[in-house]
């Protein structure tokens, strides 16, 4: 069976769980990395079709820092399971850096919290650092920064966190790899009867009652943060397959369209989707008054908001809060995430980029409104 999904999928998150990642805790497997690794590169040069953006969500940091301090129960002490993920960690990034440099591809380790991504400023310099390694060529390796987080503000397990980085970078497709061929009506290490699924919406809640919680000592989440996590990256236009992660060239068959393992379609399109995560958001911080020209090419052309068409910001916000773009009839033609402080954006009125460093001591976008990040009102 031929799926277009991944076939057609341009950016992609890949989410490997501790019980691949780590050999159910005997240590890091190398060549099930090594061949991940080996696929992630064949699929950024292209090979065999479209060039793809990828990102690696990896778990597996406090399984090995367990074996490396030589414990063999998970310690019930949450500093002692961050100080076995920082020693994990170290690990986990070599081998991926190692792995990926035999390959020729350049890595990159990214730790994030919930925090980074709940905190709007956080969220957009988060996401501005991805898409640069993306557009780099390089390969970023996420895991969850376990040493400064506790308990309640955790991600607690990789699969929510794959489906925020698909959200964050608006992935077209995430695909979880387990140690299962996907989900199954009920969890097959207790029930022999289990059917397999093939296909499903994401966000079907019938799929939350067929998934169980994790079949290993290893693996955290289960099946449900899985489904969760489908549900979460539809939210953003993104579909999920979960794929057993030692099927052969798992990856490159998927790229191929070929169907493997449980896919769950998102329902929403990617840009549908991005206009209603901005609707859900709007809270309105400020706002920027911008001349015809620039009204002409929000509205017409689709294009980003430079600050040389703004003539005037009212209202006090920080990088990250969410504006509304008006036209000097006080009309309002866009909302979307500022790129700078209002007090900032007050200095970049009617100024080219080129004088930005100058007059801020530093230049970052060179957009006061990404169009990725701007609903444009009345447009489709
Ligand atoms: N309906 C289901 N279908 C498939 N697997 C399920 C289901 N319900 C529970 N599971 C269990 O979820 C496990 C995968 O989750 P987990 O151990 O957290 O892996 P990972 O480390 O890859 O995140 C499987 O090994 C399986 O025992
Ligand atoms: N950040 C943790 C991952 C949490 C976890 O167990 O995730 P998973 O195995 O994907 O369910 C680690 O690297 O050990």
């Amino acid at each position: 069976m031929v799926s277009s999904v991944l076939r057609d999928a341009r950016r992609i998150v890949v989410k490997v769980g501790s019980s691949l990642v780590t050999n159910e805790g005997r240590g890091l497997d190398e060549v099930a990395i090594g061949e991940w690794c080996r696929q992630l590169a064949a699929l950024v040069r292209g090979q065999g079709g479209e060039p793809r953006e990828v990102i690696m969500v990896s778990s597996g940091a406090i399984a090995e820092g367990m074996k490396r301090l030589g414990w063999s129960s998970r310690p019930g002490e949450i500093h002692e399971l961050q100080a076995a993920a920082a020693v994990g960690q170290m690990g986990l990034a070599q081998m991926y850096e190692t792995k990926l440099r035999e390959q020729s591809m350049g890595s990159a380790q990214v730790l994030l919290t919930h925090a980074d991504l709940a905190d709007r400023e956080r969220y957009l310099n988060a996401r501005s650092t991805l898409l640069t390694l993306l557009r780099l060529g390089v390969v970023p390796v996420i895991n969850e920064n376990d040493t400064v987080v506790t308990d309640e503000i955790k991600f607690g397990d990789n699969d929510t966190l794959g489906a925020l980085v698909a959200n964050l970078v608006e992935a077209d497709a995430l695909v979880i790899l387990t140690d299962q061929k996907g989900l199954y009506t009920a969890d097959p290490r207790r029930d022999p009867q289990a059917q397999f699924v093939h296909e499903a919406q994401a966000g079907d809640a019938a799929l939350e009652a067929m998934a169980g919680g994790a079949g290993s000592s290893i693996g955290k989440g289960g099946m449900i943060t899985k489904i969760l996590a489908a549900k979460r990256a539809a939210g953003s236009g993104a579909s999920t397959v979960i794929a057993w992660g030692r099927e052969p060239d798992v990856l490159l068959r998927l790229a191929r369209g070929e169907s493997i393992g449980t896919l769950l379609v998102a329902q929403t399109q990617k840009n549908q989707a991005r206009k209603q995560w901005m609707v859900d958001h709007l809270q309105l911080r400020g706002s920027v008054t911008v001349d015809a020209g620039a009204a002409a090419k929000l509205r017409e052309d689709g294009k980003s908001l430079l600050p040389i068409g703004m003539v005037a910001v009212e209202g006090d916000f920080v990088r990250g809060d969410v504006i509304a773009v008006r036209d000097a009839g006080g009309t309002e033609i866009a909302r979307g995430l500022a790129n700078y402080a209002s007090a900032e954006a007050r200095l970049l009125c009617r100024k080219p980029s080129a004088e930005f460093e100058r007059l801020l001591g530093y230049a970052a976008e060179p957009e006061m409104v990404h169009r990725d990040n701007m609903v444009v009102l009345g447009a489709r």
